[in-house]
Order: C-alpha cells, then sequence, then structure tokens
C-alpha cells in the first residue's frame, strides 16, 4: 500500500475550497474546518463532506443529522485555524457573527455561501465517514474573494472586478 506521507504530499497539491462545518440539534452544537467538500449532483442538489470519526465533532454531527457548509472569504483564514482542531467549541463559535438557518444550523455572517442542508445517507470508508447532504437551503453573499487551501497555506483568492 501506498506511504501515507507520500499520499498527503500528493494531495497538498490539490487546491481545495476551506469550509466551516456547523451542526445543532439534540447533541448540541459544534463545528469543524473541512476541505473534503464536493458537489455530488444537482437532482436532487446534494453535497459531501468527509469528516475524520476520531475528531471530538464527530458523535455530535452523527446524532444531529442537520449540517451547513459555510464557504470561507479570503479575510476568515483565522476562523479556518480555530476551527481546525484542540480549541473548545465555545471560544470557536464566539470568534464570529452566526445566525439560525432553516434546519436549525448555526450560519456563518460574511460567508461567501452557506448550504444548509440534512444528511441524506453516510458510507463510512477507512478513517472517515462520507456525509451526503441534500441542499435545504443555501445563502450566498456578495463579493466573491474567496479562500484556498493549497499547499499546506491559505491563499486569498480575489475575482476580478
Ligand atoms: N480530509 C481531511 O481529513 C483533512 C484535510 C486537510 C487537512 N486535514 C487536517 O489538517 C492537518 C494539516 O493538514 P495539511 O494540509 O497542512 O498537511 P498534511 O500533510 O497533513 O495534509 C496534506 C493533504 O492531505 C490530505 N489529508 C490530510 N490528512 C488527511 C486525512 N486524515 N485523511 C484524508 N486526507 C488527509 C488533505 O488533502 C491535506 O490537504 C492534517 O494533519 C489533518 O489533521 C484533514
Ligand atoms: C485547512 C484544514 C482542512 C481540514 C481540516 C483542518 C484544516 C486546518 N480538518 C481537521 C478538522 O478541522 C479537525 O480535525 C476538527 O476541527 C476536529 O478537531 P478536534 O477533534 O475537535 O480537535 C479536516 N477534518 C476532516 O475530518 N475533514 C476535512 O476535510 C478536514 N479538512
Amino acid at each position: 500500500m501506498l506511504e501515507k506521507t507520500l499520499f498527503r504530499d500528493a494531495m497538498s497539491r490539490l487546491g481545495a475550497a476551506v469550509n466551516i462545518i456547523t451542526t445543532d440539534g439534540p447533541a448540541g452544537r459544534a463545528g469543524f474546518t473541512a476541505s473534503a467538500v464536493c458537489s455530488v449532483t444537482d437532482d436532487p442538489p446534494t453535497l459531501l463532506v468527509c469528516l475524520n470519526r476520531q475528531a471530538s465533532v464527530w458523535p455530535v454531527f452523527n446524532e444531529n443529522r442537520h449540517l451547513c457548509v459555510n464557504t470561507l472569504a479570503a479575510d476568515q483564514s483565522e476562523l479556518s485555524t480555530l476551527f481546525g482542531g484542540k480549541t473548545p467549541m465555545e471560544a470557536r463559535f464566539a470568534a464570529a457573527q452566526w445566525r439560525t438557518g432553516t434546519t436549525g444550523c448555526p450560519l456563518l455572517e460574511g460567508a461567501l455561501v452557506s448550504f444548509d442542508c440534512q444528511i441524506s445517507q453516510v458510507v463510512s470508508v477507512g478513517t472517515h465517514d462520507i456525509l451526503f447532504c441534500q441542499l435545504q437551503d443555501v445563502v450566498s453573499a456578495g463579493a466573491p474573494h474567496g479562500l484556498v487551501w493549497f499547499d499546506r497555506r491559505y491563499h486569498p483568492l480575489i475575482s476580478a472586478a
């Protein structure tokens, strides 16, 4: 089998949007940073999120069955680091402004776009769960200045006027 480090080095060459995945419900509120997010199908509108089952947030997402994918703007990289592990949950949420989406999940103020979803299917592969998420609502912001995780660093993505 291919060395884990070889795989990670290769994957570091794939630029990806940076997202904060949030949830709220019977198991409480939680959020984590994810770059493993991808469109699946537009009928029904579905995306996927890969979540490590070792993450402290895993039991919360597993019980709530709803999540919101908040795609970060160029000026939100510090928030990504905060939600990227180890920080207590209250401190993560205290660093930004939120409102409640139609599913009850937290929507991040200033995000490029927020996909409010119901988890429709879960498939476990190795260390991760693939969460298939059916869209219930979508909220887009104005200026699309994005944020990309590439070569183990953040890069602003500025849309030409
Ligand atoms: N898909 C993921 O779970 C994922 C993705 C990015 C970053 N991370 C976390 O952030 C830390 C720092 O990442 P980095 O990009 O600076 O360096 P890294 O060398 O750990 O990772 C390089 C790339 O490999 C992939 N990757 C990393 N950990 C993975 C995992 N456990 N499962 C599947 N793919 C994985 C991602 O595409 C990542 O950008 C990682 O150690 C990891 O804990 C996890
Ligand atoms: C840029 C970037 C990108 C990702 C991550 C981190 C960072 C910094 N992390 C790790 C994830 O955010 C972290 O494991 C969770 O915050 C859970 O950490 P705790 O277990 O709560 O400390 C992550 N984890 C995951 O399960 N799927 C993913 O796609 C990603 N992507």
